[in-house]
């Protein structure tokens, strides 16, 4: 379980977060929304580590990990496909894929057969070049090898921004079937109110760097999120 009590973080002088608290049940799927700007990615590059924590406490099962930085926390299973997937380009996808080994610890050299399963496509193209591929096929990339250390909290920043509404059906189908693996909790920050439907167990609504609204997702809950998105 990964828990937060009071997070604040921010930029320099900025203070963004003011006092984020949360809680993600292993094996869930659990979506931020909130308008633009309110601090979803923020809080994304603070349970990361890519920024410190200022104030609050953030553990992840018995282990307190508030002061550990972004390298013990990928080790220490968190997982982070970011907005924009940054896969290298001129890597190719094998290339790509094993970096994702990186945190293992004890060190592996083998990609995990049970997570490729997940994305049967990406196989096929083991010596293409990253860039060459599709949005959605870039997107899939990003997420195996983000699984490939087997993280216990996977954090995925707006995975469906730039995909085709056809393929945004696969990334739903990913994220159903990391779900149904039981190893791995999701966090997905996402705007599509129909995509959070779709996988959410959990939803936190974010305004002005803090949480403002949270619940199990069903109707009537989602007409109450949906006033938080409209501008
Ligand atoms: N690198 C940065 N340096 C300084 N301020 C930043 C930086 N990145 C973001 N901010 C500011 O932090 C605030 C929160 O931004 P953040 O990107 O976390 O919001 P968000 O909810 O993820 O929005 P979006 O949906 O647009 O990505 C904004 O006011 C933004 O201008």
């Amino acid at each position: 379980m990964l828990k937060l009590q009071g997070i604040e973080s921010g930029y320099g002088e900025s203070a963004v977060l003011r006092g984020v608290s949360m809680v993600v049940d292993p094996a869930k799927v659990v979506c931020l929304i909130g308008r633009n700007g309110v601090g979803k990615t923020t809080l994304m590059r603070t349970l990361t580590g890519q920024l410190k924590i200022r104030q609050g406490r953030m553990s992840l099962g018995e282990q307190e990990v508030t002061g550990w930085d972004s390298v013990k926390r990928a080790r220490g299973g968190i997982g982070y496909v970011p907005q924009g997937r940054e896969i290298f380009p001129q890597l190719t996808v094998k290339e790509n894929l094993l970096l994702g080994l990186e945190p293992c610890v004890p060190r592996s050299k083998v990609f995990p057969e049970d997570v490729l399963a997940l994305f049967p496509v990406l196989p096929q193209m083991y010596h293409r070049q990253g860039g060459d591929l599709s949005g959605g096929q870039q997107q899939q990339l990003a997420f195996a090898r983000a699984l490939a250390s087997r993280p216990k909290v996977l954090l995925l920043d707006e995975p469906t921004e730039g995909i085709q509404p056809s393929i945004v059906e696969e990334i739903q189908d990913v994220i159903r079937g990391i779900k149904a693996k039981g190893e791995t909790s999701v966090i997905l920050v996402e705007q599509s109110i129909e995509f959070v439907r779709s996988v959410a167990d959990y939803i936190y609504v974010m305004d002005k760097g803090t949480v403002v609204a949270e619940g199990v997702q069903d109707a009537i809950d989602m007409e109450q999120f949906e006033h938080y998105l409209t501008v």
